[in-house]
């Protein structure tokens, strides 16, 4: 790395200048230039050290010494190099650059001194290429020939940049260059204007291309090619000070805007590389051309001149600032060695020595010759261009059967989405329904859309009936509403279906999947065509999946239309149950009331025995104990039925225990019935038995009703099991049916994201397919190059060949 040199020279005032505008402010001391006031006292901020100062007494011999031997000689050892003057209109660039008569400038003192360089090198030989260029109202002119005007600047991967159709003259000697300038000099634009009768209204770059290799004819020997950039830039200039108007103007715009581009260049170079962005080199012809010069591979120097005169004080600050900011560019020279192509330079070499033989001794049958081989070289080159073109084709037509099958992707791409977003509507439909059940309150909203799914109602189950059975909570009757929320979240999907449609190269790719490069397009096909199939399996795996959920759905809908039928029988049963539940009330009622009756009975008839201890009170006795103890039993049991203790077994129990008592109550009235026969009793007796057997029939009745009642809660209660039961199976097959759909759902989440997976993966690979198009485009773009390249050859040959042919008329 090193920074760009950079000097600064000062004009000599001009015998116009008038007394009060003539004298020099500026002070040259060593490198150091500063402004003075009138009082000797410089203006401290207006003092600016360089490389090299030169001040009015310079030469163009010492500027060229200094500033400019070292990069000529550096050029000719194979190290890129440009020199160029800078400043502002009449301020002595051009006569630093090309100088006079007597004091040449810095272009034949460099021609000169490349030649005498080489002179000196003995153990290479060299080959010289001259070019000399003008960029006027930014279009690029030959100066060496004339017809070739408006050239354009291309690009090559081994060229870099460089101007397409710029002749360029295979030299020999210094004289030779020097001549070819001259023409050159009268080719160029320049114009008169207030400040310099002979400005130039162009840039002018004279461009030498030294190759050259060692002298051993060793093929592995390296060449050297080096580019000497001379450049004459046109100065800035003050429209109120040159007075330009017309052509003058327009000439005066073009320069001041590419000088504004260069020192645009020049500001961003000169920044640290953290704070550079964009170099803006693109914005103009010369700074494209200067690239290299400018932060590249090139060793540069800068001249910058200035005119002395109080007057143009502000331009002169303007350009040492501009310097000031060249100062801190860096560039990184080296040397260009080419390894291969060794042929190039031999083969030119012997070209034209053999030429310059024919032109000696020449004679139609060598020219015949010279003809032939030429002609034959010409096919040969037009078949190399045929074959190119062919090739070029040959990319353009796969390309296009690329981008057909990328487009085929993205349309099955496109329809796979729509799938998965129906699928999701379908999915969110489920949610809603499922959020709808879910509801605490257990409302139905089934009137609200009338293209809801049938949402299951539980508002005409009783509340107390749904309360009480705990195992039945509607919160835990479906798990599908959190797995089926995470498989249809919004973003998921958002992103899927945005990130593969909207944007390719948005995407992130999936870090895990490496595929190999490709570099021809055969397998890329065979690669696409697999995730072409992949992506139809996947298809029809989401559709059936989808299918199979549907059938689940309908299947989990009728489930739950039965279940609600259920409800609704068991909520009717329930109704019907409730006065069943009355029945142990009443009976416990009627025994409370069978024992006061029986306790009444029980006591008239003790008082009415006459003997207690005869058989008859004995018998009495043991009855009475019997029944009491016996309607105690049926007390407590309907008071524990009443209190919810009943056991499955405990009414059949009850009804055993009612008919032994009754049983035994009959034995006894028929005992009475003896007893009544055998002894005769008096009439208040009789009459107490007849109340006595009223009440026992009374109490008969009310047993066989009894009875009656608890075989038909019997049956009920049975019927209520058998609903139950039922219930349960329906629970359970519910709960299978639960689990199948959340297990399809997770199969449709794993689907999903294999989905997403894949289109990573052809995301991938449109990417590649781009890369790959970039590529083709450099291909083409680099065949198109080498295909000009092979035509100026061939233009060069014929060219060659006519001069052969005029010079050696005796061959025609
Ligand atoms: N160092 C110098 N010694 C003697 N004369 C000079 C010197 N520098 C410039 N001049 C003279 O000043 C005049 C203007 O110089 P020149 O044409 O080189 O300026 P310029 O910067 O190239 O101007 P423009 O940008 O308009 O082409 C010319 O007549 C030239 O001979």
């Amino acid at each position: 790395m090193e920074k760009i040199c950079v000097a600064v020279r000062v004009r000599p005032p001009t015998p116009e200048s008038s007394p009060e505008n003539g004298s020099s402010l500026w002070k040259v001391e060593d490198n150091r230039i500063s402004l003075y006031k009138s009082l000797d006292t410089p203006i401290s901020t207006s003092s600016y050290a360089f490389d090299h100062v030169f001040d009015e007494s310079s030469t163009n011999a010492e500027v060229y010494e200094l500033l400019t031997k070292d990069i000529i000689h550096a050029a000719v050892e194979g190290f890129n190099g440009t020199a160029f003057a800078y400043g502002q209109t009449s301020s002595g660039k051009t006569f630093t650059m090309t100088g006079s008569e007597t004091d040449p400038g810095i272009i034949r003192r460099s021609v000169r001194d490349v030649f005498e360089k080489i002179q000196m090198i003995s153990d290479r030989e060299f080959l010289i290429r001259v070019s000399y260029m003008e960029i006027y109202n930014e279009e690029i002119n030959d100066l060496l020939a004339v017809e070739n005007q408006r050239l354009q600047i291309h690009e090559h991967l081994e060229r870099g940049v460089f101007v397409a159709g710029l002749k360029e003259e295979i030299v020999s000697d210094a004289e030779q260059i020097l001549k070819l300038i001259d023409s050159g000099e009268g080719n160029r634009h320049f114009g008169e204007t207030n400040m310099n009768v002979h400005s130039s209204r162009s840039h002018t770059i004279f461009r030498m291309v030294i190759e050259s290799r060692g002298k051993e004819n060793n093929s592995s020997d390296a060449i050297r090619v080096s580019v000497l950039n001379l450049v004459d830039l046109a100065g800035s200039e003050r429209i109120a000070k040159t007075g330009a108007g017309g052509v003058r103007l327009t000439e005066g715009k073009y320069i001041n805007k590419s000088l504004m581009i260069l020192g645009n260049v020049i500001n961003k170079l000169s920044e640290s590389a953290k704070l550079r962005a964009h170099i803006p080199y693109r914005d103009s012809k010369l700074t494209r051309i200067l690239q290299p010069a400018l932060g590249g591979n090139a060793k540069t120097c800068i001249i910058c001149t200035i005119a002395p005169e109080e007057y143009h004080i502000e331009e002169s600050k303007g350009t040492l600032q501009f310097a000031s900011r060249a100062k801190r560019i860096t560039n990184c020279a080296q040397v260009n060695e080419i390894l291969t192509d060794a042929a190039l330079l031999k083969r030119q070499k012997l070209e034209i020595e053999e030429l310059r033989m024919k032109l000696e001794g020449s004679h139609a049958e060598v020219l015949e010759q010279e003809i032939l081989k030429l002609s034959n070289q010409m096919l040969k080159y037009e078949l190399e261009c045929e074959r190119l073109k062919t090739q070029l084709e040959d990319e353009r037509r796969k390309q296009k059967e690329q981008e057909q099958c990328i487009k085929e992707q993205q349309l099955k791409i496109d329809n796979l989405n729509n799938l998965v977003t129906n699928s999701d509507f379908k999915r969110n439909q489920s949610e809603d329904f499922i959020s709808l059940r879910k509801n605490p309150n257990g409302l139905c909203n089934a009137n609200e859309s009338s293209d809801a799914p049938v949402t299951p109602c539980f508002k005409s189950a009783s509340h107390s009936f749904v309360v009480a059975r705990s195992n039945y909570a509607l919160s835990d009757f479906s798990p599908m509403v959190d797995s089926l929320g995470d498989v249809a979240d919004e973003d998921t999907w958002t992103k899927l279906n945005k990130g593969f449609v909207a944007d390719l190269d948005k995407l992130q790719y999936t870090p895990a999947i490496k595929r190999q490069i490709t570099p021809v397009a055969m397998p890329t096909m065979d690669c696409s065509r697999e995730s072409y199939k992949e992506v139809e399996d996947l298809k029809s795996q989401i559709e059936l999946l989808t299918n199979e959920k549907d059938s689940l759905q309908v299947k989990f809908n009728e489930q739950v239309d039965t279940n609600n039928k259920l409800m609704e029988e068991m909520s009717k049963l329930k109704q019907e149950t409730l006065p069943m539940k009355e029945i142990p009330k009443r009976l416990s009622d009627s025994v409370a009331n069978c024992k006061n009756v029986f306790s009444d009975v029980i006591v008239t008839m003790k008082s009415l025995m006459a003997g207690k201890d005869s058989p008859t009170a004995t018998l009495l006795f043991g009855t009475t104990e019997i029944t009491r103890s016996l309607l105690s039993t049926l007390e407590t049991q309907f008071s524990m039925i009443m209190d919810g203790q009943e056991e499955s077994d405990q009414w059949e129990t009850l009804r055993v225990s009612l008919k032994n008592t009754a049983t035994s109550l009959l034995s006894d009235a028929q005992a009475r019935d003896e007893f009544h026969n055998s002894h005769n009793k008096g009439l208040e007796t009789a009459v107490m038995e007849e109340k006595l057997k009223s009440e026992l029939s009374t109490i008969k009745e009310r047993y066989n009703e009894l009875e009656k009642e608890l075989c038909l809660a019997k049956a009920s209660r049975e019927s209520h099991e058998r609903l139950e039961k039922e219930v349960e199976l329906l629970k359970e097959e519910r709960d299978s049916l639960d689990a199948e759909i959340s297990k399809a759902t997770r199969r449709l989440r794993a689907t999903a994201s294999e989905k997403e997976n894949v289109l990573k993966d052809l995301n991938v690979e449109v990417k590649r397919r781009k890369e790959m198009e970039e590529e083709i485009k450099q291909i083409s773009f680099a065949f198109a190059s080498r295909q000009r390249s092979l035509v100026s050859f061939h233009n060069e040959i014929k060219s060659k060949m006519q001069k052969l042919t005029t010079q050696n008329p005796k061959s025609q």
